[in-house]
């Protein structure tokens, strides 16, 4: 069985006092998508699994670990993948699905094999995965770009321009409790997720990417009235617990993945918090 690194939910009143390792160890999660191997996290929030992987020399299976205790990986489970590479393969149970650039998969509970390739090995796919417990098999289904419902937020004015993606979520896809997109800061903006928002019924985790060399993104968590940052390098991902604001700042423009679980599929079901608030 596989190794994988386990991240336990923590209280807000313990994450209060942890100094900046101590922070990180907790939330950040580093080197997310690996050459030819799949290396799991998995967090006790919502039981929220996140990996990725970059094929180059072989095709790469989907593997149980021994967390699950399951004969399969999608025993109980359902699966989530977006490709920020080239042209990308998946094949689930004998079926295939060509993946290009930022297009997403959804895999539904009871699928056995599922294998991950890439079209050239020189120019790899790089697919990143999330994962949530499933009671249900709902079909899988590719999202392809035109599939995608695009919403502008923000503006220059308050450095928050932005395009947000809507991949996996339940008016494009049926899903048991997964939701996941893309969000993408537009050049001369840097905030994500400005003004901030609590949803104590979801955890979520977000995925940094496309932030540019020398470049870095300031990741803020914590509760509204106590928030804490973490600095974020390219390809880096950051757990945020329901009682959590997640709202970033970057040093250029960047893209996220964000992916959710927990209580309901509702997107809108946010708690905003008012900018001047915020300490
Ligand atoms: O609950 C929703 C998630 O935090 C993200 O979709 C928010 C986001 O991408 C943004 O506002 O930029
Ligand atoms: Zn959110």
């Amino acid at each position: 069985m596989k190794k994988h690194n386990t991240r336990y939910a923590s209280n807000p009143s313990s994450v209060k006092a942890l100094n900046t390792q101590e922070l990180r160890d907790e939330f950040l999660i580093q080197n997310v998508i690996k050459k030819d191997k799949l290396n799991w996290t998995y967090s006790h929030y919502d039981r929220f699994m996140v990996a990725g992987v970059k094929p180059v020399e072989k095709a790469v299976k989907l593997e149980s670990i021994d967390q699950l205790k399951s004969s399969f990986f999608l025993e109980r489970r359902e699966l989530g993948i977006i490709n920020i590479g080239d042209s990308g393969i998946v094949i689930v149970d004998g079926k295939t699905y060509n993946l290009e650039h930022k297009e997403a998969l959804y895999i539904g509970q009871g699928n056995k094999d599922v294998t991950f390739s890439s079209k050239l090995s020189d120019k790899p796919a790089q697919f990143y995965l999330n994962s949530t417990p499933a009671h249900k098999k709902f079909p899988n289904k590719k999202i392809a770009i035109d599939d995608v419902e695009v919403i502008e937020l923000g503006s220059p004015q308050t450095a928050n321009a932005r395009t947000l993606r809507k991949y996996i979520v339940n008016s494009v896809v049926d899903v048991c409790q997964l939701q996941m997109g893309m969000t993408t800061i537009k050049p001369g903006s840097s905030w994500n997720t400005m003004p901030a928002h609590v949803h104590d019924r979801r955890m979520e985790v977000y995925f940094y990417f496309e932030i540019k060399e020398n470049q870095a993104v300031c990741h803020f968590m914590g509760e509204p009235q106590e928030t804490r940052h973490i600095w974020m390098a390219n390809g880096e991902a950051v757990i945020s617990p329901p009682w959590s604001i997640h709202s970033g700042s970057g040093t250029s423009s960047y893209s996220f993945i964000w992916g959710m679980a927990g209580e309901n599929l509702d997107y809108g079901d946010m708690d905003v918090c008012k900018i001047a608030d915020l300490k």
